[in-house]
This record gives C-alpha cells, structure tokens and sequence, in this order.
C-alpha cells in the first residue's frame, strides 16, 4: 500500500458517512457523521443534542443508498430515561424503515467505570452481528458530562485517573468505530468561561456563545484530544413581534445553531437548525 493510499483510507473525507437526514446539515457536515471515528455533539441543556441523536438513530438503519448506513445502533444515556415516545414522533419522518424502534438497543449507564465495562462487553455483540442484516452501525453516548461530573474530585490525584479514563474509553471507542465501520456519537455538555484568561483556543474557537453565556466544552483539554470532531450547538432566544387586532404582542422565539468546533475534514462553519414536531432539520443560509 502507498502512503497515500493509507491516507485516504483513514481520511473521514473518504469514510463512509451516515446523513443526519436533512440535506442542509449533511451538507455542513460534508455528507453526515463519519464512521471510524468519534463525533461530539458539546451543547447546554435544551439545545438538541438528543433530538439530533434520536434522528441519527434512525438515519443510520436508511439503506447506504439513501446515505444511511443499513444498520442497527446503541443508545447508552446516563441522565433522563430513554425517551421512547420522541423517538416514536421522529420516525414518522421514516415511513420506509420497518419497526425502527425494534433496531436501537439502549442500556443505562450508572458510572465512568461502567461505561468502559459495557463498552468491553460489546465486543462480542459487535463481532456476533457484523455482515448480518441487524449489524451495529451506530453508537451513541448520552452523555459523557453527566458521567464524570460526580465521580472525581478537582485534585491532582483524581484528575490524572480521570484523564487516564477518558483515553481507555475514547481508545475502547475508536478500536471498536474502526474494527467495526462504526460512527460513534458522543454527547458533552458546556461550562462557562469566567474570563478572557480562561479561554483556551481547542480547534475553531477559545469559547462560544449560547443563551448569551460564553462557554467551552466540559471535561477540559485531555478530553478535547480524545475526539476527532466536535460540532457545537448553540441557542439564541430572541423577541418576535407580531401584530393582533392592531396591538404589538410580543413572544420569544429560540433559534438554534450548529458550528463545526474542530474537524480533521471540515472547514469551520455553521447553519441554523429547527427542532419540529417531525424532525430537525438545518435551515439554508
Ligand atoms: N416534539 C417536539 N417538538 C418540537 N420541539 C421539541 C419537541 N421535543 C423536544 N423539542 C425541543 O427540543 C428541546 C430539547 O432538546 P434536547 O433534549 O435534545 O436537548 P439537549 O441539548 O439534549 O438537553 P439536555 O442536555 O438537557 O438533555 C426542547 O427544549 C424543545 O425545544
């Protein structure tokens, strides 16, 4: 092989892709969410990132032809229960898949620690279902955040075990998106940036704006290196005015951003998405 055939292989702009299922975030994303690799979604509460994954859980059991990836997944969550009767509203926007809730495993996470041990233990489950019509295609982690956020303390002991948990999991995860053509999809909540000084520049941004907070992602630089591309979602709450009987009425109205933070195949860029009823869906420009 010649190294640039090994560079394509291993370049997400060359590795399969699963449609978010909206042709304007696709397009964004150049094409979906890469398999292979670990995909972040980094956002405060009520942003979307678990509609955003329930649509994905869906899209990945579309048919490769329509940029699916023809196959099952599994949601790991670790804060709200699985919310089953979203996912149900959702599929209506798939009427060509078959019993799709039939097609998600989930499995509730109580610690960091059980995280990687669960994640051992899917090996064979993987190895078991790969080439056959139910194959695991997809993974998503609902959240990461949540995980560590109780179980380490801020002193220099803790933080290295912590640091150290995040490459087994992220390396566990990468060995299995690879060995299995999988996309991985994982979720990460946002602090907020005190100041100027506290910024550090990770990818497109020292920090991001949402709810008019300035914030960076949770869980620090270690964690940072641990992805391959994180996409930041973002809201704005603005007031719409609206005439009735001759009087202004005033309402707010959230709209919703998605920003490429960092990506080894993406420039940096945005759109803005809807989170409907049916579906999400970006906006164009
Ligand atoms: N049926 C629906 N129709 C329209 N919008 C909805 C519907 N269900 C949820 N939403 C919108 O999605 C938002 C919640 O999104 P989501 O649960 O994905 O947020 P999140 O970023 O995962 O938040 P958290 O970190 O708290 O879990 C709600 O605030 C609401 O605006």
């Amino acid at each position: 092989m010649k190294p640039e055939d090994l560079l394509q292989r291993l370049s997400p702009t060359h590795t399969q892709k699963c449609t978010v299922g909206c042709l304007v975030l696709d397009r964004l994303l150049g094409g979906g969410i890469p398999c292979n690799s670990i995909t972040e979604l980094v956002a405060e509460s009520g942003c979307g990132k678990t509609q955003i994954s329930l649509q994905l859980l869906l899209s990945a059991q579309l048919p490769t032809s329509l940029g699916g990836l023809s196959g099952s997944s599994i949601y790991l969550y670790s804060e709200s229960p699985f919310p089953v009767r979203r996912l149900h509203q959702l599929s209506s926007s798939f009427p060509t898949l078959h019993n799709p809730l039939g097609k998600i495993l989930t499995h509730p996470l109580h610690s960091a620690h059980h995280l990687f041990d669960v994640l051992s233990q899917l090996d064979s489950l993987l190895s078991s279902r790969l080439d056959s019509p139910s194959q695991i295609k997809l993974i998503v982690i609902d959240s990461i955040a949540a995980l560590f956020r109780f179980e380490f303390e801020n002193n220099p002991r803790d933080l290295k075990q912590r640091s150290g948990l995040f490459f087994r999991i992220s390396s566990k995860l990468k060995e299995q998106a690879r060995r299995f053509g999988l996309a991985v999809v994982v979720i990460n909540q946002v602090v907020d940036v005190m100041n100027d000084t506290d910024g550090l520049r990770i990818g497109n941004s020292t920090c991001w704006y949402t709810s008019e907070r300035k914030v960076c992602a949770a869980l620090g630089l270690s964690w940072a290196n641990c992805v391959n591309t994180r996409l930041f979602l973002s809201r704005q709450e603005e007031r719409v005015a609206r005439e009735v009987n001759g009087d202004d009425c005033f309402s707010t109205q959230t709209r919703r951003f998605i920003r490429v933070a960092f990506a080894p195949h993406l420039p940096d860029s945005y759109c803005e998405f809807v989170i409907s009823r049916e579906k999400i869906f970006g906006l164009e420009r």
